[in-house]
């Protein structure tokens, strides 16, 4: 069944229900090292997760670790460009849950992003990316406690989906040619607009699918959170790119009220419900006026159409929802993307969950991180329903490569989710509180330690990981 490596002898396999893993307790989890900066903070991960395992459950539990391969090491041992081999896609499939190191993804030309086929390969549609707040942690910012966020990305379309055209290839030529000829004076609100002919071309397809799936996952999270975190935020650029990304946004509405309509209320359904609320005898035009700001210098079919909205948000929901209960709701609004990112630093404590599309949520997962800390601080997930492969946030930073100098902690909290997606938690909680522990003592890599005022002299990578074990108590 494999070509070059050998499973594991003892161990058992994780297998998926309805979405949800079984887990043994002895599961047998593939993992990928990682190229750059992976040959530094696999070995110290790895270390930190085994000895927390062996804390908690003495024995009674163990993963058995099978080394698979992929990016740089894959061809070491396969040969010339055989980045992301059959044995590793294999092996994958067959345990279900696997955790990896970063893989380089050449920029212009050469092979395109491993991280990305990997998370197409098995579907792994959401990208969970937490960035909370250790004590103790220097960040440029005043208040970073205040920042506790979970990013819920797409991770399977958008741009990532990798389907373009370089400038004067033959193709590309042909389809702006028949973009500028045929399709865009098709579509008369595109005027006379024309894609200049020296374009290279790429599509940004976003499903309703997709979409819904991801802010689907995003509720469903959101209903685990405690009352004062129970708030989804659907992310976009919505203004610009109306029927992608603005779509997106509606879609994820969509899901919100028909799915889950006794649980969450949008932020526009509170409006409607509170200015009611005040002024029982409102009337529906006044209501709208209240919820629209532009109200008075619409035309009178909008103008009508928003009344509409207004009464039928009353007549469907009002019962359920009204007199103050759609405050005990998952509260769904959404942001327009650039206007997110300013949010983040200004107004941190206001936000939980962002479900974003797949760049948005690029962007978005390293500019959290680094309020809480930075990229050594940014853990991740990518989930779907029959596998999951944990991962950082951040990618091989080849400068301090085998230097035992990264920080590991975003793997090691990689780490920490997947403890918790297996459901141990006694593990996991372990080594939050070693990692916190330690860097609360001063005890970090040099990321964190030229951060710190008066500066400490940095751990090595490996050192950190030694700290994080003796902080387990
Ligand atoms: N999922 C994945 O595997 C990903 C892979 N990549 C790939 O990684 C390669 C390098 O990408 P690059 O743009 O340099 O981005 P990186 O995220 O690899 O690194 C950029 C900088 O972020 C800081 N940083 C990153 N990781 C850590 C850490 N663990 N601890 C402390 N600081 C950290 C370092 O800053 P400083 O030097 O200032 O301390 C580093 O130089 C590319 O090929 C890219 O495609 C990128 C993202 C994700
Ligand atoms: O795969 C890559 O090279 C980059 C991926 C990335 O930036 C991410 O997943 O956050
Ligand atoms: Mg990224």
């Amino acid at each position: 069944m494999y070509d070059k490596i050998i499973p594991p002898t003892t161990g058992s396999k994780i297998t998926f229900k309805k979405g949800e893993p079984i887990v043994p307790d002895n599961p047998i989890i593939p993992f990928i090292r990682g190229d750059g900066t992976g040959i530094d903070i696999w070995p110290a991960a790895q270390k930190v997760l085994d000895a927390a395992v062996a804390k908690a459950y003495k024995g009674t539990r163990e993963i058995n670790w099978f080394k698979v391969y992929a990016g740089d090491e894959a061809c070491d041992l396969y040969g010339t460009y055989q980045y992301l081999p059959q044995d590793t896609l294999t092996a994958i499939e067959e345990y279900g849950v696997a955790i990896k190191g970063p893989l380089t993804t050449p920029v212009g030309g050469g092979i395109r992003s491993l991280n990305v086929a990997l998370r197409q390969i098995f579907d792994l549609y959401a990208c969970v990316r937490p960035c909370r707040y250790y004590a103790g942690t220097p960040s440029p910012h005043k208040n970073p406690e205040k920042l506790d966020v979970i990013i819920y990305r797409e991770n399977t379309e958008d741009i990532y989906l990798g389907i373009e055209w370089k400038q004067g290839s033959e193709i590309g030529d042909r389809l702006i040619k028949i973009l500028n000829e045929e399709l865009i004076p098709a579509t008369p609100e595109h005027g006379k607009k024309q894609i200049p002919l020296d374009s290279g071309i790429g599509i940004k397809p976003i499903s309703k699918t997709g979409s819904q799936r991801l802010v689907r996952r995003a509720i469903q999270h959101a209903l685990l959170l405690p009352k004062n975190k129970q708030q989804v935020t659907l992310v976009h650029k919505g203004n610009i790119m109306k029927y992608t990304e603005g779509a997106f946004r509606d879609w994820g509405y969509e899901v919100a009220t028909s799915e889950f309509r006794q649980e969450t209320v949008t932020e526009r359904e509170s409006w409607i419900l509170s200015n009611k609320e005040k002024n029982p005898n409102i009337s529906l035009e006044d209501n709208a006026q209240q919820i629209d700001p532009g109200f008075n210098s619409l035309t009178p079919e909008k103008k009508a159409q928003i009344v509409k909205e207004v009464e039928e948000v009353l007549n469907s929901i009002w019962a359920t929802h009204g007199n103050g209960q759609w405050k005990e709701k998952i509260m769904v609004n959404d942001r327009i993307a650039d206007s997110i990112f300013q949010q983040i630093q200004t107004r941190p404590d206001e936000y939980s969950i962002l479900a974003t599309m797949n760049l948005n949520g690029d962007y978005l997962s390293d500019a959290a991180a680094a309020i809480v800390g930075g990229l050594g601080m940014g853990p991740g997930a990518n989930i779907g329903d029959s596998s999951a492969i944990f991962e950082a946030t951040h990618g091989t930073a080849p400068k301090h490569a085998g230097l035992d100098r990264i920080n590991p902690g975003s793997v090691i909290l990689s780490g920490v989710m997947m403890l918790e997606f297996l459901g141990w938690q006694e593990a996991a909680d372990l080594v939050k509180k070693g990692l916190g522990d330690a860097i609360a003592n001063g005890q970090v890599t040099y990321d964190l330690a030229r951060l710190l005022e008066p500066p400490v002299e940095p751990l090595k990578c490996s050192e950190f990981a030694e700290a994080i074990i003796q902080h387990f108590g």
